[in-house]
């Protein structure tokens, strides 16, 4: 896709350049495999032209460099209406990737908050479907980090539900949503569809991972290229980026960048 000559106001994507040690990441759910790292700054190229070519501008929140896990930027804060919740990661590796990012978004205006101490929360749990919050409950994220964020979110309208993630890494590991309120999961990882008024399975892993780009547009991994078709023959429209290399350490579409719709 070539770049766009104008970026559409309200929207704005943070993004976080790999590191040296991007390699070192954590896995969780898969088997350690060798992570080429010239091919993932590629790779991470091709997807921040991505979402500029689909008219969102991209700010790269200052690398990390000692923290391998640190592109997968999502994890690190959670925007929502004037608030920003920078997190406390349930890794301990992960904890120093927030840093970087306060300063980002108190520059953008943001009001800041945080997770603290005994809570943890990542923002790869925190699914917004409307005018709920679905907050995963599991490796990275506990009862006290979702009591947090439950008061934090209040103040914006946003309801908090808590759902268990067992079989997955983060809540949205295993289900995002689509403009219209579904929510789309691959169902071997997926503890509990029910937890959502509108769900459907998908052929494919990757396939639960969707960016919202517009109304009508998605970003998608091309691990998933027959959930891809499903969805254009749903009349929607679908760009695709390969990942691979992020896939590797557990990472998708969504949890690299944050978007802020302004
Ligand atoms: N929100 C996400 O799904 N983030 C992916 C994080 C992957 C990273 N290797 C981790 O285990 O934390």
């Amino acid at each position: 896709m070539a770049e766009p000559s104008a970026t559409v106001p309200g929207r704005l994507a943070l993004i976080r350049r790999p590191g040296p040690l991007l390699a070192d990441g954590l896995v969780t759910h898969l088997k350690k495999s060798s992570v080429d790292l010239d091919l993932a700054l590629q790779q991470w190229d091709a997807y921040a032209a991505c979402l500029r070519s689909a008219g969102w501008e991209t700010l790269e929140v200052p690398p990390a460099d000692d923290c391998p896990d640190a592109v997968f930027v999502e994890d690190a804060v959670v925007v929502a209406g004037d608030l920003a919740v920078l997190t406390h990661p349930g890794a301990a590796e992960r904890k120093p990737e927030v840093d970087g990012v306060e300063g980002v978004v108190r520059d953008l205006g943001y009001r800041v908050v945080r997770i603290t101490d005994p809570g943890t929360l990542d923002g790869g749990d925190v699914l917004k479907v409307g005018d709920t919050a679905y907050v995963g409950l599991g490796g990275r994220t506990n009862g006290a980090g979702i009591a947090q964020l439950e008061g934090h979110l209040r103040g914006v309208g946003l309801r908090t539900q808590a759902v268990t993630v067992d079989l997955a890494l983060h809540l949205k590991s295993a289900v995002t949503a689509l403009p219209d309120g579904t929510v789309i999961g691959w169902d071997p990882v997926v503890d509990w569809p029910d937890a959502f008024p509108l769900y459907e399975g998908v052929p494919e892993e990757g396939g639960a991972h969707v960016v919202v780009l517009d109304e009508k547009l998605l970003l998608m991994a091309a691990s998933a290229p027959r959930t891809a078709e499903l969805f254009r023959g749903r009349g929607y429209d679908v760009v695709t980026v390969d990942i691979s290399e992020f896939e590797k350490l557990e990472g998708c579409v969504t949890c690299l960048s944050v978007r802020c719709r302004g």
